[in-house]
C-alpha cells in the first residue's frame, strides 16, 4: 500500500486540525492516536498520528515521534509531515527542535523547510518572525500560555536554541520570486539544516509545499501540511468529510484551555448554558472536584448543551499554580475524568477546548481512530471518534486559539 503523506502531530487538537484541513481538500484521511493495533484501510491518501508530545520530556518525545516515524514507512508513507502548533509551542529545550532532527537523522534528511504559518487562522510568518492577527508572537496573548509561554517572535533564533544543526531562513522575496529550490541550495552549502519560510497567504504555502513535496522530511502548521499534500496530490482529491451519524445523549462541552480565543468563547456562553467552574481553590483536591461535578451534572435536567470548564484568565492560572504547581496537569485528569463520567451517563457529543486537555480526554476516553466530519472552523472540524469501549462518539476537538466567539454554541447547530 501506498500513503502519499504519513504526519506525526505533537498534540491531538494539532492533528485533528491537520487532517480535517487534509479531508477539507479532498485527501482521504484517518487519524489514529498514537500507533494503532488494528491494520489501516486501504484507500487513504494521508495518515495522520496524533502523540501528546509537546510538552512531555524531550527524550520521550523523540522516542515517541521515532516510533511513529517507523510505523508510517512500515505502513507505505512516502513524504513525512511533522505537524506542531502554528504559534511554534516549545520551551527552549523543544520539542520541536530535538524532535525534527531526530526525524531527519532516521530519513537521511540533511535539510528540511519548517514553517508555521496557517492564514485561515491569521498565522503568517514575515522575515522569520511570526504573527498571529496583526501582533508578534510574543504580543499575542501566547507569552502568557500557561506550558510554553512564548516570549520570542524570532522564529529563527527560537529553533536555532533547540537544534544542533544549522537554522536559516527562506525570505518572502524568495519565494514570490520562485527561487525556493535555489535559495535552499544556497543555505543548503552554508550548511544550513533547516529553514524557516516565510508566508503570508495560501499562495505562498503553495509555492514552499511544492519544494516540500520533493523532500523526505517538512514541518510546520496545518497550512503547510496542506500544501505539500495538495502538491503531492495533483488533481487526484477525491475524498469527502464522513457524514455525521445522530446519536443523541447528552451534548457537553469541556474546557481546559486558558488561550484568548477560547476564553472569549467561554465567556460568550457561561451565562447563557448551564455551567460548572472548575477550580484548584484551598482544600480541593482532584477527588473533591470530581465529586463535586458529578453531583452538578446529576442536577442537570435534559440533554444540554452543558459547559465545564476550568478555563481561567493569567492572574488565576498563576493563583492556582502558587496553590499547587502541578495545577495544570491535575487540571487536565480532572476534566478527563468528568468527560469519562459524562460519557458512562450517556453522554455522545463532545466539544473539548485544548490541546493537552483533549489528548488527556481523548487518552481517557480510550479512543483510538478518529474519522475527520466536516470543518466548524478553519482547523476544527467534527470528528467520529471510535475503538476501545467508546466507539462511536462525536467529539470536536478545539485547539485553544482557534474557532469563532460563537464556536461553543455554533458547533452544536451542524450535528443532527
Ligand atoms: N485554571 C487553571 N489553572 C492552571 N492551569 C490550567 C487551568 N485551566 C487549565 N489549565 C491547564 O492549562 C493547560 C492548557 O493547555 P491546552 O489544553 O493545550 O490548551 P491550549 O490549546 O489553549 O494550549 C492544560 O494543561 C490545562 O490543564
Ligand atoms: O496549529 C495550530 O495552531 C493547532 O493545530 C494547534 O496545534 C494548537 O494547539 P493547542 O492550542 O494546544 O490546542
Amino acid at each position: 500500500m501506498t500513503v502519499l503523506l504519513g504526519c506525526i502531530a505533537d498534540d491531538l487538537t494539532g492533528a485533528s486540525d491537520l487532517a480535517g484541513e487534509l479531508v477539507a481538500r479532498g485527501m482521504r484521511t484517518m487519524q489514529v492516536m498514537g500507533i494503532p493495533n488494528e491494520a489501516l484501510p486501504d484507500d487513504l491518501d494521508a495518515v495522520v498520528v496524533a502523540l501528546k508530545s509537546r510538552t512531555t520530556p524531550v527524550a520521550e518525545a523523540v522516542g515517541e515521534s521515532l516510533a511513529a516515524l517507523r510505523w508510517l514507512r512500515e505502513s507505505g508513507c512516502e513524504r513525512i509531515f511533522f505537524k506542531y502548533c502554528s504559534t511554534f509551542d516549545s520551551t527552549p529545550q523543544g520539542n520541536i527542535g530535538p524532535v525534527l532532527e531526530a526525524l531527519a537523522a532516521e530519513l537521511g534528511a540533511d535539510f528540511s523547510i519548517a514553517c508555521p504559518a496557517f492564514p485561515a487562522n491569521r498565522r503568517t510568518v514575515y522575515q522569520g518572525h511570526l504573527f498571529v492577527g496583526d501582533r508578534l508572537l510574543n504580543e499575542s496573548g501566547m507569552e502568557n500560555h500557561p506550558l510554553t509561554p512564548m516570549k520570542d517572535a524570532d522564529l529563527v533564533r527560537v529553533l536555532q536554541a533547540q537544534i544542533t544543526g544549522k537554522a536559516g531562513l527562506i525570505p518572502l522575496g524568495e519565494i514570490r520570486a520562485r527561487s525556493v529550490a535555489a535559495k535552499a541550495q544556497a543555505l543548503i552549502a552554508a550548511g544550513t539544516t533547516v529553514a524557516i519560510a516565510d508566508a503570508i497567504d495560501d499562495g505562498d504555502l503553495a509555492i514552499v509545499g511544492a519544494y516540500c513535496a520533493g523532500l523526505p522530511l517538512t514541518s510546520g502548521a496545518s497550512g503547510l501540511g496542506v500544501a505539500v499534500g495538495a502538491a503531492l496530490m495533483g488533481a487526484d482529491a477525491g475524498g469527502a468529510p464522513a457524514p455525521l451519524p445522530a446519536l443523541g445523549g447528552r451534548r457537553a462541552v469541556i474546557s481546559g484551555s486558558c488561550s484568548l480565543a477560547t476564553r472569549r468563547q467561554v465567556a460568550a456562553v457561561r451565562e447563557r448554558m448551564p455551567a460548572c467552574r472548575i477550580a484548584l481553590d484551598e482544600g480541593e483536591t482532584p477527588a473533591t472536584l470530581i465529586a463535586r461535578a458529578r453531583d452538578w451534572i446529576a442536577a442537570q435536567a435534559g440533554d444540554g448543551p452543558i459547559l465545564i470548564y476550568s478555563t481561567a484568565d493569567p492572574a488565576e492560572v498563576a493563583r492556582q499554580r502558587a496553590l499547587d504547581p502541578n495545577a495544570s496537569a491535575v487540571l487536565e485528569e480532572v476534566l478527563a475524568e468528568i468527560a469519562a463520567h459524562l460519557v458512562d451517563q450517556g453522554a455522545r457529543a463532545l466539544v473539548v477546548a485544548g490541546g493537552e486537555t483533549s489528548g488527556a480526554v481523548v487518552q481517557r476516553l480510550g479512543v483510538t481512530r478518529l474519522r475527520i466530519g466536516p470543518e466548524i472552523d478553519p482547523g476544527v472540524p467534527w470528528t467520529i471518534g471510535g475503538g476501545g469501549p467508546n466507539d462511536r462518539l462525536l467529539l470536536a476537538l478545539k485547539s485553544g486559539n482557534f474557532g469563532s466567539d460563537d464556536f461553543m454554541s455554533k458547533a452544536w447547530e451542524m450535528l443532527p
